[in-house]
């Protein structure tokens, strides 16, 4: 395999820096024997707010270490706002923050030594819609590669080959890896995409809706997905499809007007919940 595009492709070449608030090394956590702990997230408190509007209300939430917990809730009740905290992507919007605490691994996410393109890659996300880059299938395989380690030719190769295969996507593009990524189905971008987070090695992986720009062949190979990952990846799933968090999550987080009201085993969640709200929502008697 080679890359056809070779270095064409955007590529930051920045080595992480020597220092960050958040970014211990899986060396340093290994050390610290912490390793099985990779990407437990604990969310303490969390207010949000989008200038004055405030979207989060003192959410307290812990999502354990590879498995997987989706964020379940009405329309407008904060789940994506959950998701954009968790790898600081409102830091992009001046108006918009966030107080109180989150955590991964004992480390603050919230912090203001924490360097943002590593938080970014170790936390990684994918939205509804599939966004590839502009670049061939390989190079988006590479991207988070190339700007994190410093890899041989043909360690990258491996590297893409063997991500594409976690991402059951191999078969499908290994003659392909040249072409542009747009050239291939919405499906395949999509788990392209997540390829492409995977690629970095990341703790943890955001999916906002993940399956909801798809049909209904492409979702269950990404729900297959997600049931492999867990093994390795803490995920976090918001999901309006109650059958699909009933499937994938091993906790489920239910959401109402920015507070989260109940989060527990999902089998817990759906045949006993403790809140009535939480009862109500799942009887279907509001949306
Ligand atoms: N950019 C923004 N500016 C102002 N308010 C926003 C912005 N984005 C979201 N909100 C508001 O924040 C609240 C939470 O929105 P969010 O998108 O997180 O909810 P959600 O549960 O993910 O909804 P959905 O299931 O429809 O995607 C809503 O009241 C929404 O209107």
């Amino acid at each position: 395999m080679s890359n056809a595009v070779g270095q064409g492709a955007a590529n930051p070449g920045a080595s992480p820096p020597a220092s960050s608030g958040y970014a211990a090394k899986p060396s340093s956590r290994a050390q610290a024997g912490a390793i099985e702990q990779c990407g437990a997230i604990q969310i303490t408190n969390l207010d949000f707010f989008y200038g004055e509007t405030q979207a989060l209300r003192g959410v307290t939430l812990k999502a354990p270490a590879k498995r997987a917990t989706a964020l379940i809730g009405p329309s407008g009740c904060g789940k994506s706002t959950l998701l954009r905290v968790l790898n600081r992507m409102y830091d992009m919007y001046p108006n918009e923050r966030a107080t109180g605490e989150v955590e991964m691994d004992g480390c603050d996410i919230l912090g203001p030594d924490v360097d943002l393109n590593l938080l970014r890659w170790r936390i990684g996300m994918v939205f509804q819609e599939p966004t590839p880059f502009p670049m061939s299938i390989y190079d988006n395989v590479a991207f988070g590669p190339r700007f994190l380690e410093n890899l041989s030719e043909g360690e990258m190769d491996e590297r893409v080959q063997e991500t594409l295969l976690r991402a059951a996507l191999w078969n499908e593009v290994k003659d392909r890896l040249s072409e542009q990524a747009n050239s291939i189905s919405i499906g395949q971008q999509q788990r392209l995409c997540i390829a492409r987070a995977l690629a970095a090695r990341p703790e943890v992986i955001l999916l906002d809706e993940p399956t909801s720009a798809l049909d209904p062949l492409s979702s269950l190979k990404i729900e297959m997905l997600i049931a492999d990952l867990k093994q390795n990846v803490t995920i976090l799933i918001v999901t309006h499809n109650m059958e699909q968090a009933r499937r994938c999550a091993d906790e489920v987080a239910f959401f109402y007007l920015g507070e989260m009201v109940e989060s527990g085993p999902t089998a817990q969640m759906f045949e006993a919940p403790l809140r009535e709200r939480t009862r109500n929502y799942f009887a279907g008697k509001f949306g």
